[in-house]
């Protein structure tokens, strides 16, 4: 049975190409023209340059091919999620819907489970995250990440994993999104420690401190200590907080720097840090790093204050 992948970003791009070595996969694109230039050069130059769409990946511009489609990936950025669920809505209830994007929604504060099971609720709801660049995906390069279905899904494992993408499942849908989150901010905070210039030794403690506000919100939200261990936190905060390809630590690079900042990149931990700040504020948990890193994207604050507010906040135990 056809996989359909929804959103021909790099991420979604990377999937279906990794998916297409197991089987037919569905490639949908919102823009016409981009479509046909993939279909002409059988390759996403605006999203993934180099990587070549192998022939049973098909790329569509109409979201109807997808009706047949029992699983669908959802490759769009978490900002837009929301309302393309509510659009999608009668094509997309009843399936198994697994989203691959990682963020917090600002206007509801939700995670993507819950906008899917907002709009569609009948769909199954899964998480697709942790630690991935989508060039390494569609180069074949080794790649480990979490599925999170509130159901245990061995079945939808073995079905979206490929010989250089293993997945490990879990249930804890909660713990799964936020790791995947909330690292997108630290990352654009480790990003700032560089471009600044204040070192590694900064980055390595920002990253620490970075992983307990992590824990201590997701921890509140329900999410389990052993997610939070795991690919989609530790393993993704690392990744995002140390590689030039991550677009959040590039854009905290440029922040640090006081360079510009192509405004067409998606950096999901921009607007994911304003709603996890609202979120912690609401919970009575102290995320000292999302605020700073909140205000340093709404250009309320300088580099050297938020600096000087973070080092000069109360002496503590660990
Ligand atoms: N790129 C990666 O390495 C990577 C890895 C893991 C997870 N992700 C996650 O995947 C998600 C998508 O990121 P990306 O890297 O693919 O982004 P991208 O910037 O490469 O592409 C985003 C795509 O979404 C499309 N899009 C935007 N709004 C849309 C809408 N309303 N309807 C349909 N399509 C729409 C755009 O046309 C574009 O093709 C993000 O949440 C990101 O965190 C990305
Ligand atoms: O380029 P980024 O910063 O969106 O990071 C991509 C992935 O989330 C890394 O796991």
């Amino acid at each position: 049975m056809t996989i359909a992948v929804l959103g021909a970003g790099a991420f979604g791009t990377a999937l279906a190409i990794s998916l297409a070595q197991r089987g037919p996969v569905l490639l949908w694109a919102r823009d016409a023209a981009h479509v046909a230039e993939m279909q002409e050069s059988r390759r996403n130059t605006r999203r993934l340059p180099g990587a070549v769409l192998p022939e049973c990946l098909t790329v569509t511009a109409e979201i109807t091919d997808a009706a047949g489609c029992e699983v669908v990936l959802l490759g769009v950025p978490m900002q837009k999620m929301g309302r393309f669920l509510s659009e999608n809505a009668a094509l997309l209830d009843g399936k198994v819907l697994v989203s691959c994007s990682k963020g917090i929604d600002l206007a509801t504060g939700r995670g993507s489970v819950e906008l899917i099971e907002a709009a569609c609720p009948g769909a199954r709801a899964a998480v697709l995250t942790g630690p991935s660049f989508a060039a390494d995906i569609a180069r074949g390069l080794p790649t480990a990440l979490t599925l999170a279905c509130r159901t245990d899904s061995p079945g939808l494992q073995a079905r979206l994993s490929t010989p250089t993408l293993r997945l490990y499942r879990t249930t804890d849908t909660i713990g799964a999104e936020l790791g995947g989150a909330l690292k997108n901010v630290i990352a654009i905070a480790a990003g700032v420690v560089i471009g600044a210039n204040l070192g590694d030794s900064a980055r390595a403690a920002l990253m620490t401190r970075g992983f307990a506000e992590m824990n201590r919100l997701a921890m509140k939200l329900g999410a389990r200590p052993e997610t939070l261990m795991g690919l989609s936190g530790f393993g993704d905060l690392v990744l995002t907080c140390t590689s030039l390809q991550s677009r959040n630590f590039r854009y905290g690079i440029a922040l640090g720097s006081g360079a510009d900042f192509d405004p067409g990149v998606t950096v999901e931990g921009a607007a994911t840090a304003k709603a996890v700040t609202r979120l912690a504020q609401g919970h009575g948990i102290d995320m000292p790093i999302a605020a700073m890193i909140a205000a340093l994207c709404a250009r309320e604050i300088s580099v050297s204050d938020a600096v000087t507010a973070l080092l000069s906040r109360p002496l503590k135990e660990e």
